[in-house]
Order: structure tokens, then sequence, then C-alpha cells
């Protein structure tokens, strides 16, 4: 029987070998099925020469095609006579890579080969994920998306502005790849804490999808980075002759709505049911409406909101074993009261809730937001935005954030505004005054937004803060103790998240999933993560993690019958491990 690939080209049918691990992520060209030693050769049918074999980056190895492979794909003369290996290849990138003093050419360097060579691009990515993480991610991506239409060589993703409007679903049939699972798409319009970059935010899709597969093991043919753009109202990109995206201010109401609608159907019909959304850096206005809107008919999934809320719980269950109690014992206070500071806010609430059997409406009363007016308390309610409300308790106004915590006195604190440097020596010598252990999280990106430095938390608090930030800082030495900021970033939450939902054929969201992955991912510090005031593990373990948080993530989707792939796999941490993608190269003969 033989298949056929949508250029018109025959390949023999791979048959099962095409599920991998006996079921999670689908690979119509069996290449990811195969194990490092098997053969595969599909592109001695579907690519012509071995010109455009060193041009696709999905196949290329560059120096490691070994000579027998050069003799069978026509590669002799089009490389020099040296061969290498992978091991080889990246120690040379690596040592190139830090030649750059300017983060920003590290960046550049790294979006270069994944264009041209993408396994060699994962390798690295995993191998070293501490040292590029904050080079392909946060806060290294956040100055790529401001100077996107300067640094931009090669469109990556699909842009889908209001001149597509009516043709959505021709435009997702333009992208090569035809079984996609994951999407992860934006408007541009609050990208980090740097506002609106409009179509230059693809740099966080594109970020976001490759976290998908290095720490999360999605295949990269399986992701689709996806920009919308409805226009910009950043003056400054609105005169930049460099602009990338539409020159006009954003559509707003009826026809945002109905662009939003269209891709949203056009997404599923064109993928299926069981295609993940995941919503990234929209403005809050358009955020929540569009979760509220699109969970009960789609599979989608705002990191922004959940993801972030799904990691910041599970920093504060992993907190209790150093500063005591039960989440109900504290009070919680947060600077921001939008997607992140709401999302944490109610995740919180519900696992108290679901722990104590309190009512939501009661376990909401120990958290207290702050927003750019003050305190949000009952007397303001009538001219809060909705999402706002059910946290406007009785207290009078106050409205500096000094002056809230000391009213609260909360024994947690959360930045979530997006506004650098709120976190005063003040504010926090406050916190130390009433805590002997104050948690703080200053949970804005990039960098510049955060609420504080670690090393002015470690500083104002005597050393006595625990403490974690969005964006990462290095250890901090203080009065001759050295301290190591967690990174609270939803980074450890969505590749594992999303790869559970994959696996499992999950359709719909719930929160009990997040409380689920907030759960495995507390269960991952371990004991020296502890000793070291550490409340997330680190993210050298990433992959091991996620296949935890995968597994905790379809068990309950199992459990709450939303999971479409029967039967269940008995060892799930297995089965998720046997899903993920490697990036070693595959012999091609
Ligand atoms: O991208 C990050 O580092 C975390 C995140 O979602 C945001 O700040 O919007
Ligand atoms: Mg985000």
């Amino acid at each position: 029987m033989e298949s056929v690939l949508t250029n018109g080209d025959l390949v023999p049918d791979m048959g099962d070998k095409s599920v991998v691990g006996g079921g999670g992520v689908e690979d119509v060209y069996g290449e990811d099925s195969a194990t490092k030693d098997q053969l595969v050769t599909p592109w001695t049918i579907s690519v012509a020469s071995g010109y455009t074999l060193l041009r696709d980056p999905r196949h290329n190895k560059g120096l490691a095609f070994t000579e027998k492979e050069r003799d069978a794909h026509y590669l002799r003369g089009l490389l020099p006579p040296s061969v290498s290996n992978q091991e080889l290849q990246e120690k040379k990138l690596m040592h190139n890579l830090r030649q750059y003093d300017v983060p920003l050419h590290r960046y550049m360097a790294m979006m270069d080969l994944q264009e041209r060579n993408e396994r060699l691009f994962y390798k690295l990515l995993i191998d070293n994920v501490e040292e590029l993480l904050p080079i392909v991610y946060t806060p290294i991506v956040g100055e790529a998306c401001q100077k996107y239409g300067s640094i931009f060589r090669r469109p990556q993703g699909l842009f889908i502005s209001l001149k597509e409007k009516g043709k959505i679903l021709e435009v997702l049939k333009n992208w090569p790849e035809k079984s996609i699972q994951v999407i992860v798409v934006t408007d541009g319009e609050r990208i980090l804490g740097l506002g609106d970059l409009g179509c230059q935010g693809m740099g966080i899709p594109v970020g976001k999808l490759s976290l998908y597969t290095a720490l999360g093991g999605v295949r990269p043919s399986a992701c689709l980075p996806i920009t919308i753009d409805v226009g910009t109202n950043n003056e400054k990109l609105l005169s930049d002759e460099f602009y990338i995206g539409l020159k006009q201010k954003r559509a707003t109401g009826q026809e945002y709505a109905e662009l939003l609608h269209e891709f949203m159907c056009a997404v599923k019909q064109n993928y299926g049911e069981k295609i993940l959304i995941q919503f990234e850096d929209f403005a809050n206005h358009n955020a929540f409406e569009l979760l509220a809107k699109y969970r009960t008919t789609h599979l989608v999934f705002n990191d922004d909101i959940q993801g972030t809320a799904s990691v910041v719980l599970a920093g504060l269950i992993a907190a209790l074993k150093l500063v005591g109690g039960t989440l109900a014992d504290h009070t919680f206070l947060f600077l921001g009261a939008g997607e992140a500071g709401t999302g944490i806010a109610e995740l919180i609430a519900l696992e108290i809730s679901k722990k104590t059997n309190a009512p939501l409406e009661e376990t909401r009363k120990k958290i207290w937001l702050v927003d750019s007016k003050g305190l949000v308390v009952s007397s303001r309610k009538e001219s809060l935005q909705h999402f706002k409300r059910s946290w406007a308790h009785e207290h009078e106004p106050v409205k500096e954030l000094l002056d809230a915590v000391k009213a609260i006195k909360p024994t947690v604190l959360i930045g979530t505004s997006g506004v650098g440097k709120t976190f005063t020596k003040d504010v926090i010598k406050a916190m130390a005054s009433f805590n002997e252990k104050p948690l703080i999280l200053a949970l804005s990106n990039p960098t510049s937004q955060s609420e504080c430095t670690a090393e002015e938390a470690y500083t104002w608090s005597g050393g006595r803060v625990i403490f974690a930030s969005g964006s990462p800082f290095d250890p901090v030495e203080h009065e001759g103790k050295v301290f190591v900021p967690g990174q609270a970033n939803n980074a450890y939450i969505f590749p594992g998240f999303g790869l559970g939902l994959i696996m499992s054929g999950t359709i719909r969201v719930h929160d009990d999933m997040l409380l689920a992955a907030s759960e495995a991912l507390a269960a991952q510090v371990t004991k020296e993560n502890y000793e070291k005031g550490l409340i997330y593990p680190p993210f050298s373990n990433i992959r091991n993690i996620s296949a935890h948080i995968a597994a905790k993530v379809a068990a309950k989707s199992y459990e709450l019958g939303l999971a479409s792939r029967l039967p269940r796999p008995k060892d799930l941490v297995k089965f998720a491990e046997s899903c993920m993608y490697s990036p070693v190269y595959r012999n091609y003969l």
C-alpha cells in the first residue's frame, strides 16, 4: 500500500511505524518513529537533489553526512571533504555562540541554525538548556521582537492579517506541514511586559514552540506559530519604514471578533478537534474573552492566564515546605490584576477550596489585588473590569502598594503588572518586617520589567526572602552566602502540559488539569533544591519533569473522560517519554 504525499510524490506507507511508541505523536514520514539506527529515506523520493537536501533544515546534517550518504544523495562536491558528527558540530557551535558578546547576536545565530539544521538546533537547545533558554526565550526574545523588523530574514510561521479575511482556511493550507498538533498564536498586543509590538510579536509563538519541542518533546513539524495582524497602536512602529505589519490602528469590536472567529473555525476545520491552540500575549480584554468563548468548543489554553497560574501554584505548594503551613494559612497580595494576576489568584483559590472544602467565594477572601488605581476593593466594584470583580473585598480604599502591604500584611507578594522596579526597598523591607521568610515573586518579563532584581530582594530582606522571578537572574552573594533565585516561568508548565493533552488525545482543557500539572511540578523539587532555597527544580532536568507533568495531565484527562486515545496506556510517564522527539540525526541510507 502506498500513501500520497501532498506534493504528489509517492512514499511507501510506513504502516504502524508512523505511530510513535505505540501511540503518541504521529509522523506521516515515519521518521520520528525510527530509532537512531533505523533507515529512513523519504527524501530520496520527495527531494529532487542533494543540493535541495542541504537546504532543507528538517533533513540537513551539514558536514555530518557520511561518505556513503554523500554518494547516495548526490552530495559529492557540495560539501568540503571533512566528515563531522553531531557532537563535534555541537561543540563548534557552542564555541561560536559564546564568542558573541551581544545576546541578540546569539539569538540571531540560533535562528539561523534553526533555519539551516533543525536537529542540530534542538540538540544544542536540549543539551545546553540553562545557557540557551534566556537566548531563544525570555528575556532576549523580547528584544528580538522589538527589533524584529530589522533582524527579519526569512519568515517563520504563518501571518494572518485583516487582508486574509475570508481566506484563512486557504492560508492554513499554504503551510507545508499537514498534521499539526499545536498552534501558538498571538495578536501581538501585549508582548511580555513590552506592550503592543504588532506583527513583530511573531518571535513569541516561534520561541514558545521551540520550547514545546526542546522541553516537551513535541515534534517540530507538528508545531505551527501564528501571528494575527489586526494592526497596531504602537506609533513608533506605525511610522517605522521597516515595520513588517499592517500599518493601521488595531481593529477592535466586531471586526476583530469576526477575524478571530474565522480563524478558530478554520483551524478546527483543517486540523480537527484535537488541535491544541495556545493563546499567547493577547491584551487582557481579548485574552479573557477568547478563553471564555472558545474553551467549550475548542482545545484552547491561555499560557499567560493558565500556564502562569499553574507554575506559580506549583512554586507556592513547594514553598510550603520552607515556610510551613498550608496554602489556606497564607495571605496573598498581587501587584497587577490582569491575566497573570487574576489567573494565579483564581487557581490558588480553587486549590484551597478543593483542599478545605470551603466555597470559592470564601477562599478568594485571603487573596488581594492591587492594580494601577490601588487596592481592588468593593467600593470600586462598579467601575472594575469584570475579571477583577471577584477580588473586590471589603476594605477602605488604599492607593499605594506600600500602604496595601502594610494594611494587608501578606505572607506572599506577587508581581504581575508588567511594570519594572515596583517592589521598592520600602516594600520589601515591609514584607520582611512581619514575615520570618517572606515569599516574593517578581514575575513580569523580560528582565527590564521585573518588579525587583534578585539582588535587591535578597539584600533588602537581609537574606530572608524566598524569591523567584519570571525572567532569569544569576545567583546572588549576600553576606558570604550564595542565594540561587528560581525562575517562576510558564515554560515549566506549557510544554509538558501540551504533551499530556496531545498524547492522550484530549479534546478540552479543564482546570483540574492545571492543578494536576502544578502538583506534578511541585513534586519534582528535590531536597537539594530546597536546601538552596529553591522552589522550582532546575531547567536542566526539564524533559524528565515535562514527562511527569504530561503523565499527570493525561491521567486527569482520562479520569474526566476527556481523553480520546484509548485504551489508556498503563504507564503514562513511560508513554510520555516514548512520544518525545529526539534531535539525534537519522541515518539516511
Ligand atoms: O514568555 C514568558 O517568559 C512568560 C510569558 O508568557 C509572558 O511573560 O508573557
Ligand atoms: Mg506570554
